[in-house]
């Protein structure tokens, strides 16, 4: 048999997944199946609240699916041993929201903390690896300053060389243009997309930046109520006809997903005249 497409490296098949609410459980994932190829950028898209960041959690274990297998590299994440978890989670790097620093250590530390945390490395190696993951987000030359020295920008990037510190073989960023001008945006996408195929890693890219997120993806997958609205190229997932897809892509605040979370209707918590936003004449 010929098989010359590698396995995907992260594979969800039929996975179901709830949170426990006050009033039963909240089903976030109702039977998702989706894969992320290797060595690739996959962008996970969807409306706020769609689980995108569950997606994440359930593929570094944090979370337990209710059904289905979550897959990372063949084995079926809520099956491994303690000790595998742990050895499974030093292949993937991650890296959320504002990849909070360490305000009391200096550049070179912050990167050098998980080497010194995980590994028996000597200080002389532990320099040569920072300085070499330094110079790959272009900050080598920033490494005796302090977080409170440099911008919103290049701490994101300092957060990244930590996270791709051990030499991942998954990089999950979850929105990592958030807050972003759009020069340090279109340079933080360039980076991912750089660092994807020098270092040979795969990549997932939560992200509400259309536009970037288009740009440099192989791969876009579409949360939608719970579901996969879209998964293909960028240039299939734009032209999908699908009504949730195509909201989506452009942007629409009404369609089939609700822009608001669901709870008592307007009538309940504002009375039967209530009129939400539209001002109240004098
Ligand atoms: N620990 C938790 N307990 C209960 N509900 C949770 C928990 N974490 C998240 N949720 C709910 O699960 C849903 C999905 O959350 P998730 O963070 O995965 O969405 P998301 O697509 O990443 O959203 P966003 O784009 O806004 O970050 C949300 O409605 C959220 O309220």
């Amino acid at each position: 048999m010929s098989d010359s497409v590698p396995s995907p490296l992260v594979e969800f098949q039929h996975v179901t997944f709830a949170y426990p609410g006050a009033t039963g459980d909240r089903v976030i994932l109702n039977d998702v199946t989706l894969s992320v190829p290797r060595g690739k950028v996959t962008a996970l898209m969807g409306a706020s609240g769609g689980g995108k960041t569950t997606v994440l959690r359930l593929i570094g274990g944090q979370q337990k699916a209710k059904s289905g297998e979550v897959l990372f590299d063949g084995r079926e994440v809520g099956r491994l041993s303690q000790t595998e978890l742990y050895a499974a989670r030093r292949r993937m790097g991650m890296l959320f929201q504002f990849g909070a620093l360490f305000t009391d250590l200096s550049v070179f530390d912050n990167v050098a903390f998980p080497l010194r945390e995980h590994t028996s490395l000597t200080e002389e190696l532990i320099r040569d690896i920072v300085l070499m993951k330094l110079n790959a987000v272009g900050l080598r030359g920033a490494r005796d300053l302090m977080p409170s020295e440099v911008s919103g920008g290049m701490a994101r990037r300092v957060a990244l060389a930590r996270a791709i510190v051990l030499d991942p073989e998954l990089i999950m960023y979850d929105e990592p243009f958030a807050g972003l001008d759009p020069i340090s945006l279109g340079t933080a996408a360039q980076l991912i997309r750089q660092l994807n195929d020098t270092l040979g890693i795969t990549s997932i890219v939560v992200s509400h930046d259309l536009e970037e997120t288009f740009r440099i993806a192989d791969k876009v997958i579409i949360l939608a109520n719970g579901g996969i609205a879209a998964q293909g190229t960028p240039e299939e997932v734009l032209h999908s006809t699908d009504p949730l897809v195509h909201q989506f892509v452009n942007a629409l605040a009404e369609g089939p997903v609700q822009f608001h979370y669901p709870g008592p209707s307007e009538a309940d918590d504002f009375g039967s005249q209530a009129s939400v936003g539209k001002e109240k004449r004098p």
